[in-house]
């Protein structure tokens, strides 16, 4: 054979195993994304989810929005638990034959009942919406002293029988005070894991510069409510932007109203739940329900990329806000924990509002304590 031979063979060989390492390239990719697509298509387990005071109103809006997949996405199953009161046993049976009745391809099991110790078995999630409502006319610390002695029962509950990493989130008012009782009454629950609900503020805080500036709610970007889910909240625009064509704009840049932002905008949204009383006779529901849904979906899966939100968390105290509250603030969410937003500037006006609106929850822990003696 001579060398020119011997050189077309080897050259051949090499043609040939670049052919095969090619081949063998395309099978291992096409495996990967098969073994991908399969982790994508497999089934996850089902989370189980506590909604207290589900007969109400907040809660027939809630549980359809939960099995539909709002709280925790498209692909995650999920056994709801619905806790009430015995007068509400036949309305919280029809809703559990609604739920049935509507096909959720994501409910794998529905538990009515009101044993409360039924209620907290092994629930990973819980909303407390259980409560006494604000009626017209009444105010908040009206219905104190009948919301603390049901969080301080329903603390014992979830402490002996949820699952020991269980995030609980109040919506019944008092919110913040009854999430501090929770707390108080539920050692063993991190407090990380107590939150309440300021998030309908903070929906209701964009809403209105969406409505003002006629631009779309998405694009407002970190408002904050401060403090507690009451009339002294204080919402707060001073580092929230509007994602516009020629990028991210500073809200009070657009409004260029200072006057309507430090005042007609603060009272609209502080007295916004009084209004939806006034003019529906009872409490905000439908909306109170998709806040809740937020605060968990965004808890639980994360917040997007530079963006906050707001959620009454246990102080730290960040910003000088006393700890010992459940304060809302703003935070960031990622793998299922929160932290507060460091390092905001809060100027004279904003220093005031902040301050009040803790002074408002002192005087409300020293009411709910005096109504457990
Ligand atoms: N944080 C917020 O943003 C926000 C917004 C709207 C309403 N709320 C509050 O949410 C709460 C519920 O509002 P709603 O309109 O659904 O009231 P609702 O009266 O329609 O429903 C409350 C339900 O709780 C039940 N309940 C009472 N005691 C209970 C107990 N010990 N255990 C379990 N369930 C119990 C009642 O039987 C009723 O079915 C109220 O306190 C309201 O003020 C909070
Ligand atoms: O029930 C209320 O007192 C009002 C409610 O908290 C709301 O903000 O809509």
């Amino acid at each position: 054979m001579g060398l020119e031979m011997i050189a077309v063979e080897i050259a051949d060989y090499i043609v040939l195993k670049k052919i095969i390492l090619v081949l063998f390239c395309i099978i291992l990719f096409c495996k990967i994304v098969r073994y991908m697509f399969s982790l994508l298509k497999e089934e996850k387990e089902p989370i189980t989810i506590l909604v207290t005071g589900a007969a109400g109103q907040i809660g027939y809006a809630l549980v359809p929005m939960i099995a539909r997949g709002a709280m925790l996405g498209p692909n995650q199953p999920m056994i709801l638990h619905m806790l009430d009161i015995e007068p509400a046993t036949e309305s919280l049976k029809g809703l559990k034959m609604e739920l049935i009745d509507a096909a959720y391809p994501l409910l794998r099991g529905v538990v009515a009942t009101t044993d409360v110790v039924e209620a907290c078995k092994d629930v990973n999630i819980v909303v407390m919406v259980g409560g006494f409502p604000r009626k017209e006319g009444m105010e908040r610390k009206d219905v104190m002293s009948k919301n603390v002695s049901i969080y301080k029962a329903q603390a014992s509950a979830l402490e002996q029988h949820a699952a020991t990493d269980c995030k609980v989130l109040v919506v019944a008012n008092p919110a913040n005070t009854n999430a501090l009782i929770l707390k108080e009454f539920a050692p063993s629950i991190p407090e990380k894991n107590i939150t309440c609900l300021t998030r309908l503020d903070h929906n209701r805080a964009s809403g209105q510069i969406s409505e003002r500036l006629n631009v779309l709610v998405s694009d407002v970007k970190n408002v904050i409510v401060w403090g507690n889910h009451s009339s002294t909240q204080y919402p707060d625009v001073n580092h929230a932007t509007v994602t516009t064509n020629s990028g991210e704009k500073p809200v009070r840049e657009l409004v260029v109203d200072d006057n309507w932002l430090n005042n007609e905008f603060i009272t609209t949204v502080q007295q916004r739940g009084a209004a939806i009383i006034k003019a529906r006779k009872q409490s905000s529901a439908l909306s109170a329900a998709s806040a809740a849904c937020d605060h968990i979906r965004d808890w639980v899966l994360g917040t997007p990329k530079g963006e906050w939100v707001s959620m009454g968390v246990y102080s730290d105290g960040s910003y000088g806000i006393p700890t010992g509250l459940i304060y809302s603030f703003p935070v960031t969410c990622e793998r299922g924990d929160w932290n507060i937003v460091q390092g905001l500037k809060i100027d004279q006006f904003s220093r005031e509002k902040v301050d009040k609106t803790a002074q408002e929850l002192i005087e409300e822990k020293t009411l709910a304590k005096s109504c457990l003696n």
